[in-house]
């Protein structure tokens, strides 16, 4: 299905929900150390049902690592574009890893052309031929980028854990239910920069065009600049504004089949009109390329019966890939 189409279902997806003209926060002290899980899986429900994004506070993660991260990240983002180009992502198959130019990758791209370059590294398995695996490639000139990034990629698989297990909870599922589904599973750590727009913005470019997300789970690191909006129930575009020390998390498609629309995979996109460079670090988590993403018998009822036949996470999210990255369309 295209972005648009997906968009259209979209509208009438929302309308079921309730409104939100901030993004909710959920404290996850609770679910971390254990002492009112259930506490916080109720505020994960309302939260992914009717928004489908939660900010999350207390999340464990030291600020010093996030500081590093975004140092190195600004710094790679600003060798040359020939060093960059020299990692490019096609050179690396279908592992999917390494440099994307400016409008190398459109998230929409029936409508938006992506004003955003990225870098995407994952779990360093080299020899592995499966769509999203493999090896990394890693900037030569930046000593300390690799040690930071990975490290960084390894806490968010750390916390993600932690957050999937609370969205269990929240669905009555038993705590451990994702992990028969996540022995190997895919994750992508993307760096992104999004260089400022001027002028009169529509849809034909801004930073990233409207999407949702492919897999199961993001956990969003921005800087200070601000530009994340997201989608409400009446259409409009609420800010995602950076809030010190917390990430932003969303769901993707995977979590919102497996719902049966119970939870939605909301619409969001980025426009930077803030006059600064802007830099974000998500961080996508999904599953094991064979595991299947059916709806929840407990998500099916007579008022909302099967929408969604089994799908396994790697088909669904590299056909998403090939609709937004023409190098793959091409081949
Ligand atoms: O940079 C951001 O704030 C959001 C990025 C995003 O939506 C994505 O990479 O899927
Ligand atoms: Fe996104």
């Amino acid at each position: 299905m295209t972005q648009s189409a997906l968009a259209q279902l979209d509208d009438s997806l929302r309308a079921t929900r309730q409104s939100f003209d901030s993004i909710p926060v959920v404290d996850v002290a609770p679910l971390l150390d254990g002492s009112d899980k259930m506490k916080v899986a109720k505020e994960i429900r309302w939260a992914l049902a009717n928004a489908g994004f939660m900010y999350v506070q207390n999340h464990g993660v030291a600020a010093e690592k996030l500081d590093n991260a975004f140092t190195q990240t600004k710094a790679f983002f600003d060798l040359p574009l020939e060093e960059k180009m020299k990692l490019h992502v096609s050179k690396s198959g279908t592992a999917l890893r390494g440099y994307i130019e400016m409008f190398g990758e459109n998230t929409d791209p029936t409508k938006t052309k992506d004003l955003k370059e990225c870098f995407d590294l994952g779990p360093e398995t080299p020899g592995d031929t499966t769509p999203f695996f493999g090896a990394n490639q890693w900037p030569a000139d930046l000593p300390e980028f690799r040690a930071a990034i990975y490290g960084y990629h390894e806490d968010m698989k750390q916390l993600s854990g932690s957050l999937l297990r609370g969205i269990a909870l929240s669905l009555d599922l038993d705590e451990r239910f994702f992990e028969p589904k996540m022995q190997n599973p895919i994750s992508i750590q993307r760096l992104l920069h999004y260089p400022p727009q001027t002028g009169k913005i529509d849809e034909s470019v801004m930073g990233i065009g409207a999407h949702t997300d492919y897999g199961n789970l993001t956990i969003l690191a921005q800087d200070d600049v601000g530009g994340l909006q997201v989608m409400n129930r009446d259409g409009d575009w609420v800010q995602g504004p950076p809030i010190p020390g917390m990430f932003v998390i969303n769901i993707g498609d995977l979590v919102q089949r497996l719902t049966n629309d119970v939870y939605l995979a909301n619409l969001h996109r980025v426009v930077n009109t803030s006059g600064r460079e802007r830099y974000s670090i998500p961080f996508f988590i999904d599953a094991d390329y064979d595991a299947d993403f059916a709806p929840l018998p407990s998500c099916v009822t007579p008022e909302n019966p099967a929408k969604y036949e089994a799908v396994t996470c790697g088909k669904h999210k590299f056909g998403r890939f090939l609709e937004s990255f023409p190098h793959l369309a091409a081949r």
